[in-house]
């Protein structure tokens, strides 16, 4: 793959122009904010070609990584330029410590793998030290590209040509993007806040159908967005357990440390009710959330991994599930949950069965997608929606049906839905439309398909590529 055939080129001349905007542009914010930080953030590009649809996506990328790692920091001004042709840009007003702050982005752009194409500088006018360099911090000044010695000493010595350095970024692009994407080593407030946001996002994207969402309650009479509000908050304190639990999680049977978060996950559930005032909100997401939090603490406990080490432990964790929930559970138990009845009819094994093979929906279908999708964040959480919901054997749907027929219908809508241009055209829209209604009449929902996106731009959030 080559990300750099697109795009229109630039010159020195329109770089250098540029660099003296911003440095205006920055001159100006600290005069506004004295006492604050100013971070200038754009990529580091070589070449004519510093912006296309790639680059914006890398660029998109490492915006929300920084954001996300500068959690708890009051930032107090924000500018972005997406489309000039001498790269994307941002700049933001941070209140903190000025060393402080250049350490975590000296971390962004060593550590976080689409880093080094990143250039983050910061200023701050009270200080004593308007600009700290590396040095002044005792890190290794940056390192070139493609070889090991300083970045400075490559590009004056000009010691490699173009070509050299679109292969290694487009190595970082691909690797980066890949199906078995990088994890980094986020850290609680950033998860949880992923999380919430995650459940907050899904609740918030309309018009979907039979689900709850801000301009209907759907086929739910008992709940509306505000409830899922109400709910999401409640389990804050859940998804911290959980995220500590794997975190601090030491032994080798990972099957207690879903034992665990069952435990944890059992007052979840009554925390849940109490802030809904009875109603099931996220009974599957404390679930299948949970889950996913504790996997994802317990393989970056000791540094960044991949996805595919995040799908080994959930598999780990939850080996023995289906003997316990759906065959010895089903000897025993008199009161059977619709889960447990459509396995013992259908055979069907449902959310766990989702969780047991480690969320392929997730990670084989709805992630890559919603990556690669386009238009607004409604537009993209809708189509994924709609992907996953023709896949899935979703057992509210079935429930709510009588019968697992529903799902070939399903299947059918969700093509047919593609097939008028999805929530590209208007066309798909007011298919979507139409079927949220029909689906009010018929008292359908699709609360799994729900939960599945739920679960994806998680990751999504986590990726940066929402
Ligand atoms: C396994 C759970 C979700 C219960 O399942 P149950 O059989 O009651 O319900 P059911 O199968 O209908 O699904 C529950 C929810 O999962 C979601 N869901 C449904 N189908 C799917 C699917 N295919 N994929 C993902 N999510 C799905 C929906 O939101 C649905 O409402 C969980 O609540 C549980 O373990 N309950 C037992 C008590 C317990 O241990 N509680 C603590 C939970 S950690
Ligand atoms: N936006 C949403 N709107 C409605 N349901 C959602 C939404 N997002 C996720 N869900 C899931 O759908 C489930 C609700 O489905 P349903 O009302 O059929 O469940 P129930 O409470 O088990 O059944 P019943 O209401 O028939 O007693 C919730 O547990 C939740 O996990």
């Amino acid at each position: 793959m080559n990300i750099f055939l697109k795009g229109q080129s630039t010159d020195l001349s329109a770089v250098l122009l540029q660099r003296e905007k911003r440095s205006h542009y920055q001159n100006q914010l600290e005069q506004r904010y004295p006492n604050k930080v100013v971070i200038s953030f754009k990529l580091n590009i070589p070449g004519p070609i510093k912006n296309n649809d790639y680059l914006a996506r890398i660029f998109q990328t490492g915006w929300r990584v920084l954001l996300s790692q500068l959690t708890g920091q009051v930032i107090e001004h924000s500018r972005m330029e997406n489309a000039l042709t001498t790269g994307p840009e941002a700049f933001l007003v941070v209140a903190g410590d000025l060393s402080q702050l250049k350490q975590l982005t000296i971390k962004f752009e060593d550590d976080f793998p689409l880093g080094r194409l990143f250039d983050v500088d910061l200023m701050a006018g009270k200080d004593e030290k308007y600009q700290l360099s590396r040095q002044d911090l005792g890190f290794a000044p940056r390192t070139c590209l493609i070889c090991d010695q300083e970045a400075k000493s490559c590009i004056k010595a000009q010691r490699h040509s173009l070509m050299d350095a679109y292969q290694v970024i487009n190595g970082l692009y691909a690797n980066y993007y890949q199906e078995n994407f990088y994890l980094f080593n986020w850290g609680k407030a950033t998860v949880i806040n992923a999380a919430l946001a995650a459940l907050l996002d899904e609740v918030t994207v309309t018009p979907k159908p039979g689900l709850v969402d801000p301009a209907s309650n759907g086929a739910h009479q008992d709940m509306t967005a505000f409830t899922f509000i109400d709910s999401s908050l409640a389990l804050r304190p859940y998804f911290v357990r959980a995220f500590e639990l794997g975190q601090n999680f030491q032994g080798m049977d990972l099957t207690i440390l879903f034992e665990q978060v069952r435990q944890a996950g059992i007052r979840a559930e009554q925390a849940m009710y109490l802030a809904t005032k009875g109603v099931n909100t996220h009974k599957g997401l404390i679930f299948s959330l949970g889950i996913m939090v504790a996997a994802l603490a317990q393989v970056t406990k000791n540094g960044p991994s991949r996805a595919d080490r995040l799908r080994q432990i959930i598999q780990a964790m939850t080996a023995n599930l289906l003997t316990v929930d759906l065959q010895k559970g089903l000897a025993n138990q008199e009161d059977l949950t619709a889960g447990q009845q459509q396995y013992q009819r259908y055979q069907l094994t449902g959310i766990r069965g989702e969780a047991a093979q480690a969320f392929p929906m997730v990670f084989e279908l709805a992630l890559p997608f919603l990556g690669q999708a386009s238009g607004s964040d409604n537009q993209r959480y809708l189509d994924t929606l709609m992907l996953i919901a023709g896949q899935l054997a979703d057992s509210t749907l079935i429930k709510r049906a009588g019968s697992p027929a529903i799902l070939a219908k399903m299947q059918a809508w969700s093509a047919e839905y593609f097939a008028l241009g999805g929530s590209q055209r208007e066309s798909g829209r007011t298919f979507l439309a139409n079927l949220d209604q029909d689906f009010i009449k018929r008292n359908l929902s699709l609360g799994g398909a729900a939960d599945t996106l739920v679960l994806t731009i998680f990751l999504a959030r986590l990726q940066g590529v929402v």
